[in-house]
């Protein structure tokens, strides 16, 4: 037996193709062009394969998308005068600033500088906090992709044991705080796993969902994991110029029920899902 592969490609392609419905219909009522401002500090793989990846969506959905490239050396204050910039710009619906951020640079501070009506990664406490309460404004893009493509796999969530390993502000920790809402693909009972977990291989071989968002190549083998389950991988690694995820595919595709492929599995939801947030960030300010 060998697992389902959730074709996060395929999924997104097809939200991205409604959303560009939706962009010209928004676009044509009331003029506005929904614009999206990115910024990178440097450099850093992950980064780099988003930022080509999305500058082509945003285009493809009729989003303008404009760059901000500064150099590693840049410093914090330089960065927080930008992204003030960004913030009084009418034209500018959305503001990300791509992490991680070089070490002399506060990533806090910087994050928090984000008008939170722009903050279309959802990293603003005001915005952590209104999805925390179930009450969300922008859904954090790399987690509601994931929830998406578990749902898309037809596997039930309520009741369900998942299983998080990585507690980051912008994956881990959000993804758990999703799956436990109250409400549609969520109601699991969640567990986080982190770098100080004990037993690890322990937990993860409970979750009916699995998903591992490390940051270290091919970490979740195929002993980890309960047969059938549901895998989500999050990981983003180059190696040998090639990408992999933090799961090792061929150990656990014959174990899992369902397992997402890297590339092509959360990568292009984060996009989608971050067009989504741009088009309801522009709606948001042209009331
Ligand atoms: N597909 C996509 O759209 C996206 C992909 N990514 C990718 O996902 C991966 C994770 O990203 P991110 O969350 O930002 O990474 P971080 O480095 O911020 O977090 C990694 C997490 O993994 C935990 N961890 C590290 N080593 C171990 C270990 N040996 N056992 C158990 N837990 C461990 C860390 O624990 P501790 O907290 O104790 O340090 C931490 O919580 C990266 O590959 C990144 O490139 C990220 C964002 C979007
Ligand atoms: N503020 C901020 N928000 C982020 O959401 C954020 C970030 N910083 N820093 C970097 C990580 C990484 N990340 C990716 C998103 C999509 C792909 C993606 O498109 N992946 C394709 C790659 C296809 C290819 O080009 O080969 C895939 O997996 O199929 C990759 C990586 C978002 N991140």
């Amino acid at each position: 037996m060998s697992a389902q592969i959730i074709d996060g490609k395929g999924v997104a392609a097809r939200l991205r193709k409604d959303l560009g419905e939706e962009v010209s219909q928004f676009r044509e009522a009331t003029g506005v062009v929904p614009h999206l401002a990115a910024i990178l500090v440097g450099e850093d793989p992950a980064s780099a394969v988003y930022v080509r990846n999305k500058q082509r969506a945003c285009e493809k959905a009729g989003i303008k998308s404009t760059l901000h490239r500064l150099d590693a050396a840049t410093t914090q204050v330089d960065l927080l005068e930008l992204i003030s910039g960004l913030n009084g710009d009418d034209s500018v619906h959305g503001i990300l600033c791509q992490l991680p951020l070089p070490s002399q640079i506060d990533e806090t501070t910087v994050l928090d500088s984000v008008t939170p009506i722009k903050d279309v990664d959802c990293f603003h406490p005001e915005n952590v906090g209104l999805m925390v309460q179930g009450r969300p404004r922008y859904l954090p893009c790399t987690p509601a992709g994931c929830q998406r493509l578990i749902a898309e796999a037809g596997v039930e969530t309520s009741g369900a044991h998942a299983v998080i390993v990585g507690r980051s502000e912008i994956v881990g920790k959000p993804m758990g705080m999703m799956l436990v809402q109250k409400g549609d693909v969520a109601n699991a009972t969640v567990t986080y796993a982190h770098s100080r977990t004990k037993n690890l291989a322990e937990i993860t071989r409970q979750a009916d969902i699995l998903v591992a968002a490390i940051g270290k190549p091919n970490f979740i083998r195929g002993e980890m994991v309960k047969p059938g389950a549901c895998v989500i991988d999050v990981g983003i690694n180059r190696v040998d110029e090639k990408l992999v995820g933090d799961v090792d595919f061929d150990s656990v595709v014959g174990i899992a029920g369902s397992i997402t492929p890297v590339p092509g599995g959360v990568g292009p939801m984060t996009i989608a899902m971050l067009l989504q947030n741009t088009l309801t960030a522009a709606k948001l300010q042209a009331e």
